[in-house]
């Protein structure tokens, strides 16, 4: 067989079984919708050290006798060959010395640590790194992502070891088309990428946002099933309005005020034609942009290109289908949830994004007419920095404009422009209490009081905002001003609250990371050119269909992190139908347009997950360049 070279010392019963496994790969692969990628052995060209230190094919100590032989590793690695299971075990061992004494969540005083070791696995051996992930998602998302992620970007000048992804500066304009061709891999599917700005609830924090696009890219992986070689992380670096940074002699990005206005888009223009020259089928999310250019942004690519905002998109079908959940939680019928009355603390580009989308599905719901999406812009009250936002408020958002209250309307309620969070929530009674404010404690105890006066039978409290010390409220500040009959949901994790009656508060988690990986790897798939609406709100009807009546009853209305791979494989099928119904799918590798419109809801499913890779060691051959 061909890709067995002549040369290549390999015993007949080896080569007998690896032709077995290949074959087989090839006869499931056309039956399955499937590439099989963990079956058929990998063809490297490198040898020696430069598999050892090359994460993507590196197995450490689990090379086998033949394979060191192969590829001239024999003698460069302790003698003793380590299954997949004992390495996990050895490095578990040394994660976990760091939990003798180490408390829970934002506390941990361990947390930087864990992530190091982490990091340095993900350095030398992404397979390893990628299991020990998945297998601990519950424990570890926490900590490559937030609310760890969020510490890490601000520390990262510190923990920078290893560069990981690239980094186009306001000083590459003009060599952004020849650049990504440094990076080493020729296809890549996901790109996330950030200008730094607006890191979590942080502010700007330059340069060491990228943290935050290794964090997600890291759930795409696991979540996702997102081929790690093909992932990419990106820092476009137009600066920072930091002070701290501006002044930091360690601050690796560049010490100058960041670009804005037409200069600021050329170099967003720049790098979106350079990357989509060079991967014409890659997907590039965008996250944690400023809000003042997050949406100019969207609209300027989003139907030209394969992209979408994760702050603005995500966020708002996560929080859509947990508002959907909280009018179930209700023993209510979705079809309620028009009638809910919504105060959203936060009008930047989560909060804006949130509304949008709770418009437009309250519209949907009322018949989608001009007269229903008016009707269902009386049911929200906005709350900015400044307070109630009215058409009276001078120089107001124009993305927050269509929620600014009538004057008449509220004076009618007992309110006024710029009325407090507290007024608002004490005079309206809302059904549910939203936060993507960033400013953590915001849902005082006054605020909390507030809301004993709800006319829900169930209210709804969502301190969204991240990470954890920028979290409106915590749990325990909720469930004991308001009892256990409430809906709680957070942006980043907390632990369920014993309410010492024998009675659990259930903490859910309101995270875009329940969409964004589904919303990539379905329009992956289905090789969509665009990321359309109805794929966005496919994607939140799935998650908000995915939790049993039982489950909502009790107050669970999002999956639990352990889950993630599960809702991810079924939002990613709903993204992938509705791009095939929309007609805008045109197929992915050996699946073209044609064949994917001829599979069934089942088939679309199995074609999903055929398609996720999963940490396996292949077997490795080694071919010359
Ligand atoms: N849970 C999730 O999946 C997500 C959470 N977020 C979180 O949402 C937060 C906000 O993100 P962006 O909208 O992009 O930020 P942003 O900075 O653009 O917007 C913040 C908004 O909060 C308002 N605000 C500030 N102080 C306030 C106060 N005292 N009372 C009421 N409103 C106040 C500001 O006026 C502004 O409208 C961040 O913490 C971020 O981590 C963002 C995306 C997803
Ligand atoms: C979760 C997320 O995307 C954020 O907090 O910005
Ligand atoms: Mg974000």
């Amino acid at each position: 067989m061909a890709i067995f070279p002549t040369q290549m010392r390999l015993s007949s019963t080896l080569l007998r079984r690896l032709q077995q496994r290949v074959g087989a790969a090839a006869v499931n692969s056309s039956r399955n919708f499937t590439t099989t990628e963990g079956h058929r052995p990998t063809m490297v060209h490198k040898r020696s050290l430069d598999i050892l230190h090359d994460p993507w094919f590196n197995k450490g100590t689990a090379f086998s006798f033949t394979e060191r032989d192969r590829l001239h590793i024999r003698g460069l690695l302790p003698p003793n060959v380590m299954s997949f299971e004992q390495q996990i075990a050895r490095f578990m061992a040394d994660l976990k010395r760091l939990e003798v004494q180490a408390r829970d969540g934002p506390s941990d005083p361990y947390v930087l640590a864990k992530w190091r070791i982490l990091n340095r696995l993900h350095d030398r051996n992404e397979t390893l790194y990628y299991k020990v992930l998945m297998e601990n998602i519950e424990e570890y998302a926490p900590i490559v992502y937030t609310p760890t992620v969020g510490l890490v970007c601000q520390k990262y000048s510190g923990l920078f070891r290893r560069p990981r992804g690239m980094y186009f500066s306001a000083a590459d304009r003009g060599e952004m088309m020849s650049m990504v061709y440094n990076w080493p891999a020729d296809q890549v599917d996901m790109i996330v990428v950030t200008d730094g700005s607006r890191i979590l609830g942080l502010g700007d924090l330059g340069v060491q946002g990228i943290g935050i696009a290794i964090g997600k890219l890291d759930l795409y992986v696991a979540a996702a099933g997102i081929n790690p070689q093909r992932v990419l992380p990106v820092m476009i670096d137009v600066g920072t309005d930091n002070e701290n940074l501006l002044k930091d002699p360690l601050y690796l990005g560049l010490q100058e005020r960041r670009l804005d206005g037409e200069e600021y888009v050329e170099v967003i223009d720049e790098f979106m034609e350079a990357v989509f020259t060079r991967w014409p089928h890659v997907i590039v999310q965008f996250e944690d942009f400023q809000s003042k250019w997050a949406f100019k942004l969207l609209q300027r690519y989003r139907n030209n290109y394969r992209m979408f905002n994760d702050d603005v998109q995500g966020t708002a079908g996560v929080a859509i289908a947990g508002l959907l959940g909280a009018v179930r939680a209700q023993g209510r019928p979705m079809i309620d949830f028009p009638k809910m009355k919504i105060v959203v603390a936060g009008a930047g580009s989560a909060g804006i994004g949130v509304l949008n989308a709770a418009r437009k599905t309250m519209a949907r719901m009322l018949g989608n007419t001009e007269i229903a999406f008016e009707s269902a812009r009386s049911q929200f009250w906005v709350v900015d920095a400044k307070g109630l936002i009215t058409e009276s408020r001078e120089n107001v958002d124009p993305d927050a404009r269509p929620f600014a209250r009538k004057i008449k309307e509220i004076e009618r309620q007992g309110l006024r422009e710029g009325a407090t969070l507290a007024e608002v929530v004490h005079q309206v009674k809302p059904d549910v209490l939203l936060g993507l404010s960033a400013v953590g404690g915001l849902f005082s105890k006054e605020v909390l009081e507030a809301l004993k006066y709800s006319t829900s039978t169930r209210p709804a409290i969502f301190p969204m905002s991240n990470p954890t010390r920028n979290a409106e409220c915590t749990p325990e500040e909720a469930f004991s001003i308001l009892g256990d009959n409430i809906i709680f949901a957070s942006g980043s994790p907390f632990k369920d609250v014993d309410l010492g009656n024998g009675h659990v508060g259930h903490c859910n988690q309101a995270n875009n990371m329940f969409l964004f990986p589904g919303i990539g790897l379905g329009t992956l798939l289905s090789g969509s050119r665009i990321v359309s609406d109805g794929m966005l709100q496919a994607a939140a009807e799935c998650l908000a269909g995915y939790m049993t009546e039982e489950e909502v009853l009790k107050g669970i209305i999002y999956p639990s992190i352990s889950r993630i791979r599960d809702i991810t494989k079924e939002v990613a099928a709903a993204v992938v139908k509705e791009a095939i119904e929309e007609d805008l799918a045109e197929g992915y590798r050996e699946m073209d347009s044609r064949e994917l419109r001829k599979l069934d809801e089942a088939q679309i499913s199995e074609f999903v997950e055929n398609n996720m890779w999963s940490p396996d060691y292949p077997t490795l051959i080694y071919k010359k360049d």
